[in-house]
Formats: structure tokens, C-alpha cells, sequence
């Protein structure tokens, strides 16, 4: 198949991110992240990757929402200020210190109050969930060898026509490299090739940040 796709350099992703409606908000939490985490902070999903979640709640109409792998709490932010006030949205991560950095920027957002944060294996908090099927939202964006759990225990849980979105499903163009058969390059494969197989959902991977799955419940 030929490639309609364009090849995004810097200069292109720049102008991609000038163009997308990022606000002063989200630029300080980027330079924030920055600071206090280092090499970590590429972990961040992309300032239009958070727009585009944001605007995606909206359209959904989503209020209630699930997030695996919180960090610093950019994309919880980017969910949580398209869900109405009454709308709720549940955070699994590990660490208490990345995501108290994200709390200070909730609350800045004024959507504190629409965020449950859960300190435990989001494996744990997933399978302790009501199994009725209410999400209208998912966002998978923790360890990569942890996908197909966080899946299995969502999709059940997705309403007709919820959306899951999954991060890092590119993997930096790794999937397609052959002679990389690291532990997270071969798990996302796998993913992407279960996903692809799932009858219970139609997806999409779009080419935006790190690669960022679209999947909506049949
Ligand atoms: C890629 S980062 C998430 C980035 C975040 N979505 C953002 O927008 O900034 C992955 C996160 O998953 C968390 N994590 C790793 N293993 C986990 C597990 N088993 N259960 C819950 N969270 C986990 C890490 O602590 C880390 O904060």
C-alpha cells in the first residue's frame, strides 16, 4: 500500500503543536515534568495528543473515564477538562511522586474534584471495578508488557460505543524493526496484533505523538 502519511521532522511537529490549541497550562506541567523527572519526562504524552484526547471526551459526551499510567498528570488533565463537572475520572499509577506533581495542575484546572487517583498495580484496581459496562472513556498508557491485562479487564467494561485510546503503539517506528526483540517492543506487537483480531471493537492507530490506538466498542 502507498503511504498517504507524511514524515513529521521537527520543524513539521512544531508547527503541528502551535497549531493545535496547547495552553499555557500544559506548556508549565511539560517544563515541570522536565525539571523534576529528567529522561523520564519523554514518558508525557504530546501537548496535541492532549488536545486531541480532550476534544475526543467531548464528543463522546464521556463522563465517566479510566486512565492507566498517570505520571505527572498531563493526561489525566487533557481527559478530565473534557468530562462535565459531575463526570469522574479514575487514575491508576504507582507512584505517589509523579503524580503529586499532577495534582498541583488539576487543581489549577479546576478539575481536581473530577479525579480519583488509585496508588496500587492498575491490574489490581482494573479487576476491582463494577464489571457493568459504563466507561465511556479509556486511556492504556503504563508498562507495555501490561497492555493486554489492562485490556482485557477494560473492554468488558466499555459501554456501546466508548473508545479506548492507547499510547505508544508506534513505539518510536519500533514495531516494523525486525531485529529489535526487546521485552516492550515485542509486548506492543503483540498488542497491536490482539487489538487488530478483537471483534469486539474497530480501531484505528493513529500516527500522532508515539503512535495512539483508537478503539471503539461495537
Ligand atoms: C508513560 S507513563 C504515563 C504518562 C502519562 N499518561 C502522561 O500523560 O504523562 C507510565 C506510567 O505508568 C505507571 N506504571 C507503570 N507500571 C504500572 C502498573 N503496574 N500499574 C500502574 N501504573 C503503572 C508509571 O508509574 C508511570 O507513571
Amino acid at each position: 500500500m502507498t503511504s498517504r502519511n507524511l514524515t513529521i521532522d521537527q520543524t513539521l511537529q512544531d508547527y503541528i503543536t502551535a497549531h493545535s490549541g496547547v495552553d499555557p497550562l500544559v506548556a508549565e506541567l511539560i517544563a515541570e515534568t522536565r525539571a523534576a523527572t529528567g529522561g523520564a519526562a519523554g514518558m508525557q504524552i504530546s501537548p496535541e495528543q492532549a488536545v486531541f484526547t480532550t476534544t475526543l471526551a467531548r464528543l463522546l459526551g464521556a463522563r465517566s473515564a479510566v486512565e492507566v499510567g498517570t505520571f505527572t498528570g498531563m493526561s489525566a488533565l487533557a481527559i478530565a477538562r473534557g468530562l462535565p463537572e459531575d463526570g469522574h475520572l479514575l487514575c491508576c499509577d504507582v507512584s505517589e511522586e509523579w503524580t503529586n506533581i499532577g495534582r498541583k495542575y488539576w487543581e489549577r484546572a479546576g478539575v481536581a474534584d473530577r479525579i480519583e487517583l488509585r496508588i496500587a498495580p492498575a491490574a489490581e484496581t482494573l479487576a476491582a471495578l463494577p464489571a457493568d459496562a459504563t466507561v465511556d472513556l479509556a486511556f492504556i498508557d503504563a508498562d507495555k508488557t501490561g497492555y493486554p491485562t489492562y485490556w482485557a479487564e477494560l473492554v468488558p467494561r466499555m459501554r456501546p460505543g466508548g473508545v479506548i485510546l492507547v499510547d505508544n503503539t508506534l513505539w518510536s517506528g519500533r514495531v516494523v524493526d525486525p531485529a529489535d526483540t526487546s521485552a516492550d517492543t515485542v509486548a506492543i506487537r503483540a498488542f497491536n496484533e490482539l487489538v487488530t483480531g478483537d471483534d469486539r471493537v474497530e480501531s484505528v492507530i493513529l500516527p500522532i505523538g508515539d503512535g495512539l490506538t483508537l478503539a471503539r466498542k461495537k
